[in-house]
């Protein structure tokens, strides 16, 4: 019976091997293992750790991969064939192979005649031998052996014997799964899908597998052709990361054999956003917010149309519950609101309004106003809470204030440039007038602030900021362009975003840093 004859698909990550041949994707050994256990958790079935054959880390992660307590997945050494005239029990690349010491091996062969004679520089008869006797001799040593047929719907496209005869050879020599590689990733999905069908037709005995490449942005699209071809297999990486463009992205894969086309390939879908987030946090890379299923705004609704009907009817704009994949509804507002939008935020934080209220109708014109002169609060929900809470009378001045002034000193004898901030403000009746210092003028104006606020409010020492991003906007006459700050700022458990919009710099970053100690005195002092 087949190794993958219990499962209707199983999932090859390749993360750790593929993934890493991606510009700007680095993984230490350490991140390799809890990649590894990651996977493992959350029901992958095979793990290509990496290519021992290519450098000391994959040899170690190999070592060291012993130790994990896998509790399902099967971990895979990756590699070459033989060399080209090299016997293969000589061969360096392939000792190394089973010196990994892994259940499975997974090597890579030649399906396109023109890479064998060009780039091997052989004959495709010699090309059959190194495929057939390293699948034969990986298995004389007990292993479960994929066979990654490299370039093959290239191959089959240009000489359909000679790539059916690669794939051959390694049926030959006993290969466990044939995966059909679309390399350079420049297959169509019908192609795959025929050309997976006459393979499972022409060489039955042996399940087949694909693994895509996203260089026309169907990596993804084409894992699902070959698998309506008939692939068992599925190869890709977590967040699609790899080679060029990357690979198939099995975080959108999986939940499609899952939840569209009914196969079960993971235990607990639920767990998968999570699992985006952490290959991101490890890696070091940026969440991509559009990404499909996992993203941040993959549910997130914007048009005040879309907002309303969702509001009724979840699955008039979502093709799936977000919740399915770990992920959640999101209701943005902007320019682009109606009420709905509006009613919801509002909701939220505990004012309820009604539709067609004069406060709902003052907050959404607001909005649109503020808008329109540049401001953006679909990331800066706490400014939008402040226009809430005093459009609707719930906020309490907690200061006035009445000037600022900042100035950057760059000395001539070497001294570390100065940036020093003024502010003078009124608590109720007190005046209070403080400078501070900064390492530049909006961390001076910070200090200044908090300098003059706390002892009136030494709660505020909770608060620290921990962005600070700065955006070009034209304005909206297009005579001089505006900026735009935002800010976010913490208390340790809660972030928030506040937004400030002026043609001075300066002025943009004070309006959203007061914004941001201003929301939070709101909040603790429970107005
Ligand atoms: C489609 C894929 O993604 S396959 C995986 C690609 N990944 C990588 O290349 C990352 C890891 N690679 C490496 O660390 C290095 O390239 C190594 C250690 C494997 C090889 O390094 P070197 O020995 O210095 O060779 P180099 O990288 O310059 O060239 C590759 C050699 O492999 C040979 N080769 C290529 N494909 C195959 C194959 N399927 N079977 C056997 N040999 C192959 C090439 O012909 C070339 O040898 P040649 O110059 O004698 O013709
Ligand atoms: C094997 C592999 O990574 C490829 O053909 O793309």
């Amino acid at each position: 019976m087949s190794a993958l004859s219990d499962k209707p698909v199983r999932l090859y990550d390749t993360t750790l091997r593929d993934g890493t041949q991606g510009e700007g994707f680095q993984l230490s050994l350490l991140d390799k293992l809890r990649i590894a256990e990651r996977l493992d958790a959350f029901g992958i079935d095979y793990i290509e750790g990496g290519w021992p054959g290519s450098n000391p880390k994959d040899v170690e992660f190999f070592q060291e991969a012993k130790k994990l307590k896998l509790s399902h997945a099967k971990l895979a050494a990756f590699g070459s064939t033989r060399r080209a005239d090299t016997p293969v029990e000589q061969d360096p690349q392939v000792k190394l192979l089973l010196d990994a010491e892994t259940p499975v091996v997974t090597i890579f062969g030649k399906s396109w005649e023109m890479q064998v004679t060009e780039v091997l520089r052989t004959t495709p008869e010699e090309n059959r031998a190194m495929i057939r006797d390293t699948v034969a001799y990986l298995k004389q040593h007990g292993r479960e052996v994929v066979y990654d047929a490299e370039h093959f719907f290239d191959g089959y496209k240009d000489s359909p014997g000679h790539a059916l005869g690669s794939l051959q050879a390694a049926a030959e020599g006993g290969a466990d799964c044939l995966v059909l590689c679309d390399t350079n990733g420049g297959t169509l999905p019908e192609e795959v899908m025929e050309i997976c069908a006459i393979v499972r037709a022409r060489i039955p005995q042996v399940p087949v597998g694909i693994h895509t490449h996203n260089d026309c942005e169907l990596g993804v699209a084409n894992a699902v052709a070959a698998v309506r071809g008939g692939a068992v297999q599925v190869q890709g990486t977590i967040n699609g990361y790899g080679e060029r463009t990357g690979n198939c992205n099995l975080t959108s894969v999986i939940p499609i054999l899952q939840l569209k086309m009914d196969m079960e390939v993971v235990p607990d879908l639920t767990k998968l956003r999570e699992l985006s987030y952490f290959v991101d946090d490890v890696s070091n890379n940026p969440h991509f917010a559009r990404a499909a299923f996992v993203g941040r705004t993959a549910f997130a609704h914007k048009g005040g149309m879309h907002v309303n009907a969702v509001q009724k009817l979840a699955r008039s704009y979502e093709h799936i519950v977000p919740q399915a994949v770990g992920n959640e509804q999101n209701i943005l507002v902007s320019e682009l609101s109606g009420q709905s939008n509006i009613l919801i935020k509002a909701e939220q934080l505990g004012i309820p309004l009604d539709k067609g209220s004069a406060e709902a109708k003052a907050v959404l014109q607001k909005v649109k106003e503020l808008e329109n002169e540049g401001y953006s609060f679909e990331a800066a929900g706490g400014s939008l809470e402040l226009l809430i809470r005093r459009e609707l009378g719930r906020y309490e001045k907690t200061f006035d204030l009445k000037e600022f002034h900042t100035s950057f000193r760059q000395y001539r004898d070497g001294h570390d440039p100065v940036c020093e901030a003024t502010v003078k403000l009124y608590v109720g009746e007190v005046p209070k007038y403080t400078v501070a210092e900064g390492r530049g003028v909006v961390n001076a104006l910070d200090k200044a602030l908090r300098g003059a606020l706390e002892p009136f409010y030494p709660e505020i020492s909770e608060v620290s900021l921990v962005d600070y991003k700065v955006r070009i906007i034209d304005s909206h006459d297009a005579t001089a362009a505006k900026t735009r700050v935002l800010i976010v700022s913490t208390n340790g458990e809660e972030n928030w975003g506040t937004v400030g919009v002026s043609e001075n710099i300066i002025e943009a970053s004070w309006i959203a840093l007061v914004d941001g100690i201003d929301l939070f005195l709101q909040r603790h002092r429970g107005v």
